[in-house]
């Protein structure tokens, strides 16, 4: 950190106010706002803001007892992220100026900055003895209800854990599991991919710069292995970008084209296509545009909620609230329907979210063969995928994936997984 560590504390304090107070997730704020400042201090805020918010509840909890009320969303910020830095271990004295400092001058908070000294010394002297201890941190409710009546209480302690460990980088591999995973210092899990060790710089590893293999959680490499493609076969990456599944299918020798509505995420696309030398026909439009159809197989990834992200994505229930999720289930309704006219007959759609509701998986699956009766759905194709536990498929015949799961191989992202076939 700079000599004051101002910069960097001043950045974290700007990125927590833009998650709580204008409801931006950090993958929209962060690059800009890192941008300016140094190596080390990227990191750090890097570290600071996404364990504040990994820790929000139990921070919250720390500061109670010194608040006769909760102060305006900035101030609480500025304390959350005091209180932070001070249970971690940063030296309460300079913690507690940088924080007064970056409150003083906000001009519409500058008056609080005494409120700000008093409480973030009393959490250094008095510090959080029992923060190692407390109560795992819980989801905020608008999000933790619907969790717990679609997987019950006991799940959503694990989840709550899974989310508060975070997440390990796997990656998916051409081939060579094993071989890639002596070679960098990982694992290779029951379902192929390979889990990295903590704090490895990927750009930094063997095989990186070479194409031989890419960042793709393990929970979202099943969904191409749902739909199993064969060599030559015509198969359409709908909501592609930046392309995990299409280079999964690609390397498969399928004829790929990947589909995404946004053109910046498929520059990235494109990018990761030239690195891992694999090719797809690359298509920036609106899924709901296409026309051309033909396809043996459709993989649908469709636009969701991203709630089973939460492990990498701490800000994710902090700057949403759920209030346009209707919207986002009716666009996963249309571009099924619509993916629908566009495969062969006998084809098969994949269907899947990285969401943790099943509002986007089972009930979108239940609704689809309500709509479509002629449909059926492909479990055998689900059962296929090696490594996978029999307990995670579900009623309808898809597969439920969650961060519980593998608690002691490190979790995995929430996703669900549905294989459908048209008839011939
Ligand atoms: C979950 S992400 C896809 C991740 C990608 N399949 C992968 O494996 O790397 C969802 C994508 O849907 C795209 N999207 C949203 N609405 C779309 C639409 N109407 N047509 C095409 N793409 C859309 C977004 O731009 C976003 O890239």
């Amino acid at each position: 950190m700079t000599q004051t560590g101002l910069a960097a504390r001043r950045t974290a304090h700007s990125l927590l106010n833009s998650v709580t107070e204008d409801q931006r997730l950090l993958s929209e704020v962060m690059p800009a706002k890192l941008s300016r400042l140094e190596a080390d201090d990227r990191a750090r805020v890097q570290r600071i803001v996404t364990g504040t918010l990994r820790s929000m509840d139990r921070l919250d909890r720390v500061l109670k007892p010194h608040l006769r009320k909760r102060p305006a969303g900035p101030v609480q910020n500025a304390l959350r992220l005091g209180a932070y830095e001070i249970c971690e271990g940063g030296a309460g004295h300079g913690v507690v100026n940088a924080y007064v400092e970056i409150v003083g001058r906000d001009k519409k908070n500058a008056k609080l900055k005494g409120l700000v000294n008093a409480v973030l010394r009393k959490v250094a002297d008095e510090g959080a003895p029992n923060w190692g201890k407390m109560p795992v941190p819980q989801l905020p409710k608008w999000i933790r209800n619907p969790l717990i009546d679609a997987w019950g209480n006991k799940a959503i302690a694990g989840i709550e854990n899974a989310h508060f460990a975070g997440a390990a980088i796997d990656i998916t591999v051409k081939s060579d599991a094993a071989g890639w995973a002596e070679k960098l210092g990982g694992t290779v899990l029951p379902t192929g991919s390979v889990r990295l060790p903590a704090g490895v710089q990927l750009s930094a590893l063997d095989g990186f710069a070479s194409g031989d293999w890419w960042v793709q959680d393990a929970s979202a490499a099943l969904a191409a292995r749902a739909l199993a493609p064969q060599a030559g076969e015509k198969v359409l990456d709908l909501c592609a970008a930046p392309g995990g599944k299409t280079m999964q299918l690609a390397a498969a020798g399928a004829d790929v084209t990947a589909v995404d509505i946004s053109a910046g995420r498929m520059e990235r696309l494109s990018e990761n296509l030239t690195r891992t030398g694999l090719k797809a026909n690359v298509v920036v439009a609106d899924a709901l545009q296409l026309t051309e159809g033909g396809y043996d197989a459709i993989l649908l990834d469709a636009p969701c909620s991203a709630t089973g992200t939460i492990r990498r994505h701490p800000d994710l229930p902090h700057a949403k609230d759920g209030s346009e999720f209707g919207e986002l289930f009716e666009i996963q309704i249309q571009i099924m329907d619509h993916a629908l006219t566009l495969l062969k007959p006998g084809g098969r759609l994949v269907f899947c979210t990285c969401s943790l509701l099943p509002d986007e998986g089972e009930v979108q699956i239940d609704d689809l063969l309500d709509r479509h009766p002629d449909l059926t759905v492909n479990t055998d194709a689900i059962r296929a995928i090696d490594g996978i536990d029999p307990d995670w498929i579900t009623e309808e015949g898809g597969l439920r994936l969650r961060p519980d799961y593998w608690r002691d191989l490190g979790g995995m992202d929430g996703f669900y997984i549905a294989v459908v076939t048209k008839p011939a």
